[in-house]
């Protein structure tokens, strides 16, 4: 379920529309469209609730805050034959990406007959002239072998570039759709260039599609790329776990990515029910005095002689003083090293003490977003791309795609940046967390 802590107003889920769809979906032509099966949205029908348990109108009469379902509409606003599209992935790297291009290509060439279709590469930066990072077209045969590989195809890139500049390529290379792949950065991003087009008076539509292997966008179920994330996170535990049960005091410590929100931990964790502490950036934990975690883990060596640790490398920063920050190109702050910090502190910990340890750390770090996403990832990206296209064909813009109780949805991209979405310590997932680890509170303090 998904765990929503702020009011949503029925005002707040509209769409922004660069004008009336009055051109014939090409969709509702193709031989025997019934039976493909195809459904086409009536636009103001198909909603679904943000909050699946209050469906009652308010006191006043107000109907519950809901999201347009994605899919197929009758209408387009973009001509096919005219329109030029474009896309551009940005940020750091996550399973699905090269599946996700192929996907919206695949879409707007065979189902909408578009055929001027470009890739921008390495992110932002390849909006920007100077940098002299040219345009590749995209068509069914330059991404024909794209799905199965990690990385990314297009090339990706952090940090600022002028928004006004970006809108000045987008007009100056005719481009009418933009489809923009990153995580919240980017969802900020597209918010600015949005704003720059709408500024401007300019009708080109912007659709975006949340990427993140942090799964921290609000109003977004699911991230794609998570899932194989989380596999791979997986396999760095069980590793950790063989070493650990395998020697006298056997201590296998684990990071894994997760900036400020730890749902990959928590869900490795839960993937494979062999990890004694889980530590993430959403709850807070002591390392010294009764109930720290050094404690913690002499009771559980005392009690089973080995140990698993797997820490999200958001958790305990405050272990880390620093009055200024240093950020990356994008503005994200650096984290401290709470893998190593730990790490070093396990051991000279047990060997104050005089007690043997055999601690083996595994820092997975990027094995787990650039690798190939697993199945259920590409069937995920396929869907994600395909709702991509029909909402910017459709002229919707300003939104991104998103599952919601198990619906794709299109949601305004201010609703998905005015939060973070982050693990709730009185919530289910949590609670399962701490059901599978057994871990106590490793707070000193009621
Ligand atoms: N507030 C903002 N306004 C405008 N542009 C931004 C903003 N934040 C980030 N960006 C730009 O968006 C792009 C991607 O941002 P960032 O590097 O933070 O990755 P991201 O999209 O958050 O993905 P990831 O999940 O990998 O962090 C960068 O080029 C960055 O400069
Ligand atoms: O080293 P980079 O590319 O800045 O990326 C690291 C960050 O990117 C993420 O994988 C999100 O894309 C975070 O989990 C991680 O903190
Ligand atoms: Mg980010």
């Amino acid at each position: 379920m998904n765990e929503i802590k702020h009011t949503v107003r029925p005002e707040d889920t509209l769409i922004p529309a660069l004008g009336p769809a009055k051109i014939v979906n090409p969709l509702t032509t193709m031989k025997a469209p019934e039976k493909r099966g195809f459904t086409f949205l009536d636009d103001d029908s198909a909603r679904v609730l943000i909050n699946p348990y209050s469906c009652e109108p308010d006191a006043d009469g107000n109907l519950p805050a809901s999201l347009e379902k994605a899919g197929p509409r009758r209408h387009i606003y973009f001509d096919p034959t005219k329109l030029k599209a474009a896309i551009v992935t940005c940020g750091g790297m996550c399973p699905g990406i090269n599946s996700l291009v192929r996907s919206i290509v695949l879409q707007l060439y065979y189902m909408y007959g578009v055929r001027n279709i470009v890739g921008v590469r390495y992110g932002l930066q390849g909006f920007i002239p100077s940098y002299g990072h040219d345009f590749i077209d995209l068509n069914p045969k330059t991404v024909q072998s794209i799905h199965g590989r990690g990385g990314s195809f297009l090339g990706m890139s952090r940090g600022p570039q002028p928004m006004d500049e970006i809108v000045d390529t987008l007009e100056r290379q005719n481009i009418g759709l933009l489809f923009m792949i990153g995580g919240d950065g980017t969802l900020h991003a597209a918010q600015s260039i949005h704003q720059e087009i709408t500024n401007r008076g300019l009708k080109i539509g912007l659709v975006a599609i949340p990427k993140t292997i942090d799964n921290d966008i609000c109003f977004v179920e699911m991230t794609f790329g998570f899932q194989t994330a989380v596999e791979a996170a997986t396999r760095a535990i069980l590793g950790a776990h063989n070493e650990a049960e395998g020697a006298p005091n056997g201590l296998g410590l684990v990071k894994l990515m997760g900036r400020h929100s730890g749902f990959v931990a928590a869900h490795a964790t839960l993937a494979l029910t062999e990890v004694n502490f889980c530590l993430v950036p959403e709850v807070d934990f002591d390392l010294d005095g009764p109930n720290g975690l050094l404690q913690a883990l002499n009771n559980r060596m005392t009690a089973r002689g080995h140990a698993v640790v797997v820490v999200a490398e958001g958790a305990g920063q405050k272990f880390f003083h620093t009055d200024h920050a240093e950020k990356d190109p994008s503005g994200n702050v650096r984290l401290g090293d709470i893998g190593t910090y730990l790490r070093d502190r396990f051991s000279a910990h047990f060997a104050d003490q005089g007690v043997e340890l055999n601690q083996k750390y595994i820092d997975p770090s990027y094995m787990v977003r650039s690798v190939p996403a697993n199945s259920g990832d590409r069937i995920f990206t396929g869907f994600l791309g395909h709702h991509a296209v029909h909402a910017g064909m459709s002229g919707r813009t300003g939104l991104l795609i998103s599952l919601w109780n198990n619906h794709y949805v299109h949601a305004p991209i201010p609703l998905a940046i005015c939060h973070r979405k982050k693990i709730d310590p009185c919530g289910g997932l949590w609670r399962a967390v701490l059901e599978s680890t057994g871990q106590p509170s490793l707070k000193n303090e009621a």
